[in-house]
């Protein structure tokens, strides 16, 4: 099981997984959602962590669900149907949760539950010629669980469109769209991820993490008092913390920052 996702640590602060199914696109199995859930689930634990990258080998970035894998489910009851799904969003809660940003590194094609994966990415770089679809309704399936990632990643009425037809559509859609950041050539692919990561690397550790805590709870969320005095009392922590005189001093001393471990 262990060899259907690469883990590599760069250095201390950066973290790379890379899906490693490239004969069947990468597509998504019990094996791949547990090794996915745990090494992420071993991530967050990890407080020397800056940065995730998320990308695959081979030509896919992601097929989706493992046809073969549910075709065997269709011969479950719907008990064993609901365990199966219920880890698949168990795993893309743990992705979505991970307390350092996730930068998504999509060298090729991007299909229904791959565009979930995409989609619990912080920062979405991809290559031009990437095609993404939500294609299970033309399998007579479901985006279900991956649903709610997309819907917050590209928009509620631009997900009601692909959903409902099953259409393909290019990166640079994706791009118009807002989900894909940055589009790239084969060439140009990893010089951009590299420069997100330096980048990312670079800004205050507590900072970044609390920075993608905040969009994650604040986002959409009706602006009332009570969150009125939530982001303030955040600023107002952060502002108080070592982390935040260093940078406050940092830029007042014109010298870099030295952040603590
Ligand atoms: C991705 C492209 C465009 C690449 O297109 P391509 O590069 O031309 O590759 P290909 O179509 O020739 O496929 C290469 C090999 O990968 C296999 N393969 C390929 N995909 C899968 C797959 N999903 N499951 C199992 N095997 C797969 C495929 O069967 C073939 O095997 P071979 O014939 O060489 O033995 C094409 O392969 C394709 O259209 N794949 C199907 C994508 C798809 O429709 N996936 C739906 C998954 S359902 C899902 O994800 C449900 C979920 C999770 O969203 C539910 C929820 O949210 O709750």
């Amino acid at each position: 099981m262990s060899n259907v996702i690469d883990v590599s640590r760069p250095s201390p602060h950066v973290a790379k997984v890379w899906l490693n199914r490239p004969d069947v696109r990468n597509a998504f199995n019990d094996d791949v959602i547990a090794a996915l859930t745990a090494a992420f689930t071993d991530l967050a634990q990890d407080d020397a962590l800056r940065v995730v990258v998320l990308g695959a080998h081979g030509k896919a970035f992601c097929a989706g669900a493992d046809l073969n894998w549910m075709k065997t489910m269709s011969g479950y009851s719907w008990d064993e149907n609901r365990a199966d799904a219920q880890r698949l969003a168990d795993m893309l809660w743990t992705l979505d949760q991970c307390p350092v940003p996730v930068i998504g590194r999509i060298q090729g094609d991007c299909y229904a539950g791959g565009m979930g994966l995409a989609a619990i990415c912080d920062v979405l770089v991809a290559v031009e010629g990437a095609t993404f679809c939500l294609s299970e309704a033309r399998l007579g399936l479901l985006p279900a669980t991956i649903s709610p990632y997309v819907a917050r990643a590209m928009g509620v009425q631009a997900s009601r469109r692909y959903m409902v037809t099953a259409e393909r559509f290019s990166a640079v859609r994706a791009h118009e769209l807002g989900m894909v950041h940055e589009l790239a050539t084969p060439d140009t692919l990893d010089a951009k991820v590299d420069d997100l990561v330096a980048t990312l690397v670079a800004n205050g550790p507590k900072a970044s993490r609390e920075c993608k805590r905040l969009v994650r709870d604040v986002g959409g969320v009706p602006i009332t008092e009570a969150l009125r005095s939530e982001t303030a009392r955040r600023i107002a922590d952060i502002r108080a913390s070592d982390e935040g005189r260093e940078g406050l001093a940092s830029f007042l001393g014109k010298r870099q920052p030295n952040w603590l471990p």
